[in-house]
Parts: C-alpha cells; structure tokens; sequence
C-alpha cells in the first residue's frame, strides 16, 4: 500500500490524535486536554512546556498508557494502547517506555544498584553491564550503588530513577520534570544523557519542564495552553523558549490562548 509506505509508520514512535480528557462533570469539570493531536518521532528528543494545569502531566500520562483519555487515540510506535488488555499494556510499558516520574518512588528495601536493574530483572532480560556502568557514571552516582534511597539525597534519588528508566534502552522515555529536583550541573548530566540517548541510541525522549535551559537541550519544543497545542520552536536557545513562555503566561489561564495557534 503506497499510502501507508508514504507514512512510514516506525518513524512515529507515538502519536496522540484529537485526545481529549474531562476531569470531574457538571459544574466542576476540568477539560485538561481539548483535542490533542501531535506525532512523536522516532529518535527525537521533545520537552512540552506550558503554565501550570495547561494539560502537560496529563497528556504524558495518557501517551504512556498510565492514565486513559476521555476521547482521542493514542499509539505507542504501531501499537493503539485503546485495543489492549491490562496485561498487554503492562507488557507494552514494560518492554518498550522508560519513565523518569516523579511520582514512581524507588523500592525503599533496595539498594541504587538494585532499583535501577528492577525493571529488567522483572522482564527476565540481561543487564547490559557496559551500558549500566556508562549510565551510572555518566550520571554521577556510581559510588552510591550500594546506597538505600534514604541514604541518598533528593537529586541522586532521582538520577536512580533516570537511570532505571535508561539502562533498558528502551523505545522511548518519558519524563515529567526529570531534572525538577536537581541543581544545575545535575540537571546538566541528566539532560546530557537523554541527549545522548537519541543521538546516539536512537531512543525516542519526551519530557515535561518548566525550565527553559532544560528544553533548550530538546530538538523540538512544544507548548500547551488550556488543554491545547497552541507553539511548537525547532531546536530553540533557552532564551526563545522564554520568550515563548512569557508570552503563553500572559494569554493563560483560559484566555483565547488558540490565537496562538501557529
Ligand atoms: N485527577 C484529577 N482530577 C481533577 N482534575 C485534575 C486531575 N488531574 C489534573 N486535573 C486538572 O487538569 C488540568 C491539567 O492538569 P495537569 O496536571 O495535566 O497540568 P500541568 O500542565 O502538568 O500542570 P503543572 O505544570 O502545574 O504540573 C488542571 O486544571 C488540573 O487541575
């Protein structure tokens, strides 16, 4: 089929279209997304940006299959996550997303090392030991491998987590402010692997940020306001994004912010 050829569907590694989701009813309902529709693709690295309650958590949770949109498709590379049974989905984050979430703690009983080969131990798969040492070091943490979460501080704990998310390889890696708890060389370590990570891995990454020197590292930066994609900037400065954000802050919240619209 020549149409489906032109599309070329493995370059997309996710895709939500016209996605929707509706909190609460009635006099208390929140439209948090209001007719998403963007491709992700393969080997590019996106950070969503947008004031807060713009719909940004929730449109990562619902591409990552960990919340369900109210209307809307959504596909993780071929796949459609509405056709999937929970165990499929389960196969689905495990085998083929990597998360670095704020709210996906790390097991409190086990050590960094342990909590990092987690994943892969469950999924019955090798730790590739080259790629986890060049996680680890790369990310500054290699002499807290032995260390329980509670020994570590805030921003090493959450190094763990981007390391989880990376010593898989998997497809793609979402993030919801990955370097939110970090100081700025941290930030700059955990941005330079998720670089590294489509550069040289040709993993796909989208994360979540406030910080514009943080998307500034993202090949495509794209941004919400009111449950919309009202900008999208091709490989931006940290100051264009600013810029952008400035503007957006003026327009939001609810303002007619699809003037914006590109
Ligand atoms: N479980 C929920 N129940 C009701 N409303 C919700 C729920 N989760 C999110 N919302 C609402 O949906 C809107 C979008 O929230 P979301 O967390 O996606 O925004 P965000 O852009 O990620 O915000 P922030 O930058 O502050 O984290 C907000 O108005 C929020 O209050």
């Amino acid at each position: 089929m020549t149409h489906a050829a032109a599309e070329q569907p493995e370059q997309i590694a996710a895709r939500a279209e016209s996605l929707t989701k509706t909190y609460g009813s009635g006099d208390t309902v929140v439209h948090a997304l209001r007719g998403v529709s963007i491709d992700f693709r393969g080997g590019e690295f996106t950070a969503i940006m947008g004031p807060s309650g713009s719909g940004k958590s929730t449109l990562m949770h619902c591409l990552a299959g960990l919340d369900t949109a109210s209307g809307g498709r959504v596909r993780i590379g071929s796949v459609e996550l509405a056709g999937l049974s929970d165990k499929e989905m389960t196969k689905l984050r495990r085998d083929r997303i990597g998360f670095v979430f704020q709210a996906f703690n790390l097991v409190p009983t086990l050590i960094a090392e342990e909590n990092i080969t987690l994943p892969q131990g469950i999924a019955g798969r090798e730790v590739d030991r080259e790629w986890f040492d060049t996680v680890v070091g790369r990310l500054g943490i290699t002499d807290r491998l032995s260390h329980r979460p509670s020994e570590l501080s805030g921003g090493q704990q959450q190094r763990v987590a981007c390391a989880r998310a990376l010593v898989g390889r998997p497809d793609i890696i979402f993030g919801d402010e990955p370097t939110g708890n970090l100081d700025s060389r941290s930030s700059g370590e955990v941005l330079d692997i998720l670089r590294a990570a489509t550069d040289e891995f040709n993993q796909t990454v989208v994360i979540v940020t406030h910080d514009p020197r943080a998307a500034a590292y993202a090949d495509r930066v794209v941004f919400l306001a009111d449950g919309q994609l009202v900008r999208e900037l091709q490989r931006p400065s940290a100051d264009d994004v600013f810029e952008v954000m400035r503007h957006l802050d003026d327009v939001a919240p609810g303002g007619d912010s699809t003037t914006e619209k590109q």
